[in-house]
């Protein structure tokens, strides 16, 4: 099997750390280089990654045109994240996003420049197997439950609320929902925020705490019954699987993939 050149964006983050360990430890992949805004031409290795050789760039053009990776994995902010996928395509290289936050034009923008380009781009909220099946089995449930609210939860550290993962789950969830409006049609919010974001009258909530990584619950609620779907990410471990997947899978595609439940069988 042909090496995977990879270069990582945010090396130093939380999930830039782990992304650096699964680049330099899987035999298929090649890391190549890593994108910071800081520590221009210092190396990986002198930034405490032991074993770890990738010259470290904070300009992306300089980083794809001297480095040539075939994939460049973005860990950043959501800004900075729209801006690294947006000049890997125009690179020739192609995205594997798991940054979030990115608006629907912006998702609509890179679609179109991934198409015009023949370029795979893979754009995943969350790269948890089990986050996806969550997403999914809320999708299942959406068909018979039409009342439904998300509560994420997250650590204190996240700047986007809410989370990608839940925007994507009621998204998938609106495709079976009957559309209607959630709550009492007089209900008032003594205190701003009280009832959370509302997306086509569904609810999302946003826990930020300590001592929390990665965490959502959707219920669902008829008459009589609630229906609890919960899934827990306990470390950053867990999104690498996922990780994997996408770089794997946006070799062989020409297209946008929003979402990781489109490319797993
Ligand atoms: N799809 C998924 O499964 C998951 C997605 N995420 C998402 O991934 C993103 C990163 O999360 P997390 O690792 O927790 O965040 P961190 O804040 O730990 O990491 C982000 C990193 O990006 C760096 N950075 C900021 N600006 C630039 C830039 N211009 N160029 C290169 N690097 C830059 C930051 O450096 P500095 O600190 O010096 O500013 C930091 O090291 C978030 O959007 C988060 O929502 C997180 C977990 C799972
Ligand atoms: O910032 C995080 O930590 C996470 N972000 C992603 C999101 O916004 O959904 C994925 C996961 O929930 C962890």
């Amino acid at each position: 099997m042909k090496t995977i050149k990879v270069a990582i964006a945010g090396p130093r983050g939380r999930m830039g750390k782990e992304a650096v360990a699964l680049a330099s430890n899987e035999e298929s992949f090649e890391l190549v280089s890593a994108l910071d805004h800081k520590n221009e031409g210092k190396n990986l290795s002198d930034l405490g990654f032991t074993d770890v050789d990738a010259t470290v760039f904070t300009d992306i053009e300089q980083c794809l045109i001297e480095s040539k990776p075939d994939v460049l994995i973005d860990l950043t902010t959501p800004e900075v994240g729209f801006k690294h996928a947006k000049t890997a395509l125009l690179n020739g290289v192609r995205p594997v996003v798991g940054t979030t936050g990115f608006t629907k034009e912006q998702l609509d923008e890179l679609k179109q420049m991934a198409e015009e380009k023949g370029l795979g781009c893979i754009i995943a909220p969350n790269f948890a197997i089990g986050a996806v099946l969550m997403m999914k089995f809320s999708q299942m449930a959406a068909k018979y439950f039409s009342d439904v609210e998300i509560i994420e939860m997250h650590h204190d550290q996240k700047l986007d609320a809410p989370s990608g993962t839940a925007v994507k789950t009621a998204e998938m969830i609106n495709e079976n929902r009957e559309n209607k409006s959630q709550g009492h049609p007089n209900e008032k919010e003594t205190m701003a925020g009280a009832r959370g974001a509302d997306l086509d009258g569904m609810h999302i909530h946003s826990v930020r705490l300590p001592g929390l990584i990665a965490h959502q619950q959707v219920l669902f609620g008829a008459d009589g019954q609630t229906l609890t779907i919960r899934h827990d990410s306990y470390n950053r471990q867990s999104f690498m699987s996922g990780v994997k997947v996408s770089v794997e899978t946006v070799m062989k595609l020409d297209t946008l993939v929003y979402g990781l439940e489109n490319i797993l069988d």
